[in-house]
């Protein structure tokens, strides 16, 4: 605390009683992702975009204080048009290296400068994108060397902070700390010896003084600095750095004198010992996630001593859509005040993780639709907590009530808990995660001929989704709008599976798929078939940029819909029509429960586990019917299931535990000749490949062209002995690639991998790419996989041997 300042000059305000960490973004009707879109593709131009997003602002501040966050400094100010942690990048003038041209006056770039950052060019990759904590939201890599220079150029934060002053409101802005800042960036690979990012943390600090100077000259009494870093265990950082640089950090923050009054925020998880340096560094106010953290005695008295900050108790969940139990939530705030604490309420996290608002949801089931509480329904609880604890519980009975009414109604609904369900989850014994022998499984697999060939050396296959073109969308719309009939609109889906097959004989492709042209998301269409899950109309959540999904809600019990515990089979109607087009394979394509769990909404009243157990059954049910169907190959995805690996190392285990089970569960009914695919898009793989052997399925393909082919080196080091996909086609742009570079990246793939275990097939689905860019593609993947297997000796290709009916030599 050397830095401690006591004059500080700015007239101290107390913290706001009640405020949220941030608000969603796009807008009610994602107004936001309109304008951007309309903005880059040249459509209209900056003063429109200026218009909606100042538009948005103001939308936000009215709306957060009409329903009940009225006090100033309440309404946060974190509208980053692209992602908050570009802003920042911008705001502290961290240009990466290969863009220092875009650079302007204030060291910074301007706002088509960000997007170019955000977005690329036709000469420069746009940062790399990753996973915000253990979210689904992305933000944009910060690229840090030795030679990256920083300047404060804050203009988005005071513009914002401007506009509303000049309505009479004092909002406080909010920004990315400069611990997290640079525990999420990557060293930008111009030295050659590696810099860690967090190593410059000197030379940024003073530019987050002066940062803060203008903003309190902007006229913010408070600002949010969010240093969610403290909650996650990091490969390249120690604890001990970490807790170093926080120190040091919010000391030196603290310690300037010009500046608003600070709020330091730690949500997405528990800070654990790192709370104690921060809450002494002098800051005003601390703001701890009571969701997914807790305070033990001697983390609360750090709030209780003299000169204590404020503590602002994250209570009201920001990242799930459940309804807070309010008489529990006041209880524990009642606990922390009557302890010492000047206690305000607020959300564990920004509220950008969750729609806008259930107004309009009115298709909803009103049972379900009663549990939950989106944006704006959890900053009402937000202000009645703040209320009840300010006023007495009296104050707010009729909300107390109301809520305790909701709860019970959820633990006694029907589907909530299903008997039947429970009583065969309960039934479940270790066998029914257990496959045969995969040495075994491999050795019949190998001896299955799909219309009496088998498959060749280096198989030719794609990951499921063939382009979504603009027909197959409006033959889906037009049936939701009832233009056309179910009778029409499956008839249209039949004629695009039929053509997408043909497609891809022609195209020389082994193992085929049916396209996926019936599934507008992969995750909604199995909640839309399945009991148990809700969908909603207008529940878009930010995903990236101007991207967003529309998380679906699995709320009860799951088994599939229709009749019976098993209900009704509904991708086999699909993938038997594609097999009965081809004497090929066609692979049975499903989406697997973790990635079910991770991109819905999911029921918080019971361990994840069980809810994984539940969803991997309904699975195994589909396996089975695609089985009894005469589907060999069957793809199970698993996109997600490093997403859901838990900040905290300690916790790992377990979630590998459960996860890789319930994938297990959902596939260990397959016979010994059925091959179980899996399929997972993403290269940091290191950190999952032990669960990933663990999973047990055939063959797993795996993003790998853009890293060309290094994430493979991991994949030697476990004595990974199954089937295996490195992708060798980025999908992530139009570009196609060459049948030479497709070769080399085979060529490379088999250091690692053992031949008869190699396929060929790109990264990931292909239902964003166009259907010129697929064919070529795809036609540059055949050749370069027949060119290798003449290098490998093995001439015979799947198409000659189906075409002269011989079999195959291996
Ligand atoms: C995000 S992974 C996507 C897998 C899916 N089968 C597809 O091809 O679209
Ligand atoms: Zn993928």
């Amino acid at each position: 605390m050397t830095e401690q300042n006591t004059d500080r000059t700015a007239s101290e305000k107390a913290f706001p009683s009640a405020t949220v960490l941030g608000y969603p973004r796009l807008g009610p009707n994602r107004e936001l992702k309109k304008a951007l879109e309309s903005y880059w593709a040249g459509r209209s131009g900056a003063q429109d975009l200026e218009q909606t997003a100042s538009g948005l602002r103001d939308y936000a501040a009215d709306r957060i204080e009409e329903l009940g966050l009225k006090e100033s400094s309440a309404v946060p100010a974190s509208y980053a048009l692209y992602d908050q942690v570009l802003d920042t990048l911008v705001a502290v003038g961290a240009v990466p290296a290969r863009f220092t041209d875009l650079r302007g006056e204030n060291g910074s770039v301007d706002r088509d400068g960000a997007f170019v950052l955000a977005r690329g060019d036709a000469a420069r990759q746009p940062l790399e994108m990753t996973k915000w904590f253990d979210t689904n939201y992305h933000y944009l890599v910060p690229e840090i060397g030795p030679q990256t220079t920083f300047s404060a150029a804050p203009y988005e934060l005071v513009a914002a902070v401007e506009q509303a002053a000049a309505q009479g409101r004092t909002v406080r802005p909010s920004i990315v700390g400069p611990v997290t800042f640079l525990a999420l960036a990557k060293d930008d690979g111009t030295s050659a010896s590696p810099i860690r990012p967090l190593d410059r943390l000197e030379d940024l600090l003073p530019v987050y003084a002066q940062i803060l100077a203008q903003l309190r000259t902007a006229g913010a009494e408070w600002v949010q600095i969010e240093e969610p870093a403290v909650v996650a265990d990091f490969a390249h950082v120690t604890e001990d750095e970490l807790g170093t640089a926080i120190e040091r950090a919010t000391a030196y923050l603290a310690g300037q004198s010009a500046r608003p009054q600070i709020l330091l925020a730690t949500p997405y998880g528990d800070a654990g010992d790192l709370l104690a340096p921060i809450a002494r560094s002098g800051v005003e106010a601390v703001h701890v996630d009571l969701v997914r953290g807790d305070l033990d005695a001697g983390q609360l008295a750090l709030f209780t001593a003299d000169r204590a900050p404020a503590l602002v108790a994250g209570i009201v969940n920001g990242r799930n859509i459940w309804r807070t139990e309010l008489d529990a939530a006041l209880t524990r705030l009642e606990g922390l005040r009557d302890a010492g604490a000047k206690v305000s309420v607020a959300t564990s996290t920004s509220l950008i993780h969750v729609p806008h608002t259930l107004e309009g949801e009115d298709d909803l089931d009103p049972a379900v639709r009663r549990w939950l509480a989106f944006a704006d329904e959890k900053i009402q609880e937000v202000a009645t907590l703040a209320r009840g604890l300010a006023e007495g519980r009296d104050a707010v009975a009729g909300e107390l009530r109301e809520s305790e009414e909701a709860a019970a109604s959820r633990r006694e609904a029907p589907g909530v808990h299903d008997p039947e369900v429970r009583a065969r989850a309960a039934a479940q014994t270790p066998a029914d995660t257990q496959r045969g022998d995969a040495q075994r499984r491999r050795s019949v697999q190998a001896e299955r001929t799909f219309g009496s060939a088998r498959l060749p050396v280096l198989p030719t296959t794609t990951i499921g989704s063939f382009p979504q073109t603009g027909e197959v969308r409006k033959a889906r719309a037009d049936y939701r709008a009832g233009t056309i009939d179910r009778a029409q609109y499956e008839q249209f889906l039949r004629d695009e599976i039929a053509r997408v097959i043909e497609l891809q004989e022609q195209l020389g492709l082994d193992v085929l798929v049916h396209g996926e042209p019936e599934r507008n998301d992969m995750v909604q269409y199995f909640a839309e078939n399945f009991d148990g899950f809700e969908v909603t109309h207008n529940g878009w959540v930010q995903s990236y940029g101007s991207r967003a999904t529309r998380p679906s809600i699995l709320w009860g019990d799951v088994s599939r819909a229709g009749e019976g515990l098993r209900g009704d089979a509904f991708t086999v109607p699909w993938i038997s029509f594609a097999q009965s087009r081809s004497q090929r394979p066609v692979k049975g394509m499903l989406t697997g429960p973790v990635t079910i769990l991770a991109w819905s909404f999911v029921r918080d009243d019971q361990p994840l586990g069980e809810t994984a157990d539940q969803v991997a059954l309904a699975l195994r049910d589909e396996v089975a019917d695609l089985e009894a169907a005469g589907i060999g190959i069957i793809q199970v995805d698993e996109p997600a299931l490093r997403e859901l690996l838990p900040l905290r190392r300690a916790d790992r285990t377990a979630y590998l535990d459960w996860a890789v089970d319930a994938f297990r569960r959902s596939t260990a009914g397959a016979a010994d000749e059925t091959q179980i695919h899996t399929h997972l898009c993403y290269s940091e793989f290191g950190e999952v490949i032990e669960g990933v052997d663990a999973l047990d399925a055939d063959v797993t393909s795996i993003e790998a062209a853009r890293s060309r082919m290094e994430v493979l080196a991991d994949v030697r080091s476990v004595g990974f002995a199954r089937g295996l996909g490195p992708g060798v086609w980025d999908i992530h742009s139009p570009r196609v690639p060459s049948a030479d570079e497709i070769g080399s990246l085979l060529i490379s793939a088999l250091d690692h991998v053992d031949a008869d275990l190699l396929w060929a097939n790109p990264d990931c689905g292909l239902k964003t790419r166009g259907y010129e860019e697929t064919k070529r593609s795809l036609e540059n993947l055949v050749a370069a996989t027949a060119r290798v297997r003449e290098r490998l000796g093995a001439t015979a290709s799947f198409d000659s041997v189906v075409a002269g009916q011989s079999t195959t030599e291996r």
